[in-house]
C-alpha cells in the first residue's frame, strides 16, 4: 500500500531532504508541502504529516494533524512534559490516531543515547557536549537533553551520587547549563551538521561516545522508518528507539 505523505516545514534544512526521499521511496507519495503562513487544512488529504519547524510552531501544527485524523512524525525540538500532555489529551479523542516525536532520527545518535543510559551507573563524572551548525535556533539540543535527562535516569535508579566538581568561582556558564543535575555544553561552529559527545570519568580512565551527523541525510532512513511504523501505532510515541525495537 501506498503511504500519502505531507512534509510541514518544507522549505526548510529538513523538510527539503524529506521530500527528496519521499520521492525516492517506492511505497511512498508526497501529498503537500506545507511552510509558514501556509493553510494545512486536510493536509492534501495524507495519511502521515512529517514535521520539521520550529519549537514556537510544532504544537499547534501537531495538534491540527491529529484534529484531521492524520499521523503524525515529529522532529522539531522543544517538547516539554506540558506539551506532550497536550499531545495525549488531543489523541485521546482520536484514538486511532499515532504520534511519533523524537529528537534524532539518525540511528547511531539513538544508539549513543541507549549506550549513555547504559554507561551511566558506571561512572562517577559525565557531561555531555553538543555541536551543531550556527543556523540552529535552540540551545542545547533536543537530544543533548534527552541524552542528559536519560543518563540521570540512570544515575538515580542506581543510586550513583552527584558528580564531583569543585568549581566554587568563574565565569557564569564556564561549566555549561545543568540538564537534570548532568552539565550540557553547545558549540555552535560553521562547517558542522550535527555532533555529540557523551564524557564519562572514573579514577583512571574515561569513556567517550561521540557520534556525528555529517549530512542530513543520515536522518532519512529513521524518518522513513517512522512514517511506515507511525501508521499502525496508535497513540503517542517518544523516541525512534520504540519503532527501532531497541
Ligand atoms: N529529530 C531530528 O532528527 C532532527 C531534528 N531537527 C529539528 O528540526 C527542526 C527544524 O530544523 P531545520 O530544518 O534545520 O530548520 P529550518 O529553519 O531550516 O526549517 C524550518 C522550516 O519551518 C518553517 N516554519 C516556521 N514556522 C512554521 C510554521 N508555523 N508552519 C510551517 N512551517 C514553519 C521555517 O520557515 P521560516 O524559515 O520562514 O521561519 C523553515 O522553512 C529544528 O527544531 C531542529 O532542531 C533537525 C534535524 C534532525
Ligand atoms: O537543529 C539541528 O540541526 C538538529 N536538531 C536536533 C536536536 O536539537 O537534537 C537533532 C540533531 O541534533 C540536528
Amino acid at each position: 500500500m501506498t503511504l500519502r505523505v505531507a512534509v510541514i516545514g518544507a522549505a526548510g534544512r529538513m523538510g527539503r531532504q524529506v521530500i527528496e526521499a519521499v520521492e525516492q521511496a517506492a511505497d511512498l507519495e508526497l501529498a503537500g508541502r506545507f511552510d509558514v503562513g501556509d493553510d494545512l487544512g486536510d493536509l492534501g488529504n495524507a495519511d502521515v504529516a512529517v514535521e520539521f519547524t520550529v519549537p514556537g510552531a510544532t504544537l499547534a501544527n501537531v495538534l491540527h494533524c491529529v484534529e484531521q485524523g492524520v499521523h503524525v512524525v515529529v522532529g522539531t525540538t522543544g517538547w516539554t512534559d506540558e506539551s506532550l500532555n497536550q499531545v495525549r489529551a488531543a489523541l485521546a479523542v482520536h484514538p486511532k490516531v499515532g504520534v511519533l516525536i523524537a529528537p534524532n532520527f539518525a540511528i547511531g545518535a539513538v544508539l549513543t543515547m541507549r549506550f549513555a543510559a547504559q554507561a551511566a551507573r558506571f561512572y562517577e563524572s559525565v557531561e555531555v557536549i553538543e555541536l551543531h551548525h550556527p543556523d540552529k535556533v535552540d540551545a542545547p539540543s533536543g537530544t543533548a537533553v534527552r541524552t542528559a535527562e536519560l543518563i540521570a535516569e540512570a544515575r538515580r535508579a542506581a543510586d550513583v551520587p552527584p558528580a564531583p566538581d569543585a568549581t566554587a568561582s568563574g565565569l557564569e556558564g564556564a561549566r555549561g547549563a545543568q540538564v537534570d543535575g548532568v552539565p550540557v555544553h553547545a558549540v555552535r561552529l560553521r562547517g558542522l551538521v550535527a555532533h555529540e559527545e557523551v564524557l564519562f570519568g572514573s579514577p583512571g580512565e574515561t569513556l567517550t561516545l561521540r557520534h556525528d551527523s555529517y549530512d542530513r541525510a543520515s536522518f532519512m532512513p529513521g524518518v522513513l522508518a517512522g512514517v511506515r511504523g507511525v501508521v499502525d501505532r496508535p497513540g503517542l510515541t517518544v523516541g525512534l528507539e520504540e519503532i527501532l525495537d531497541l
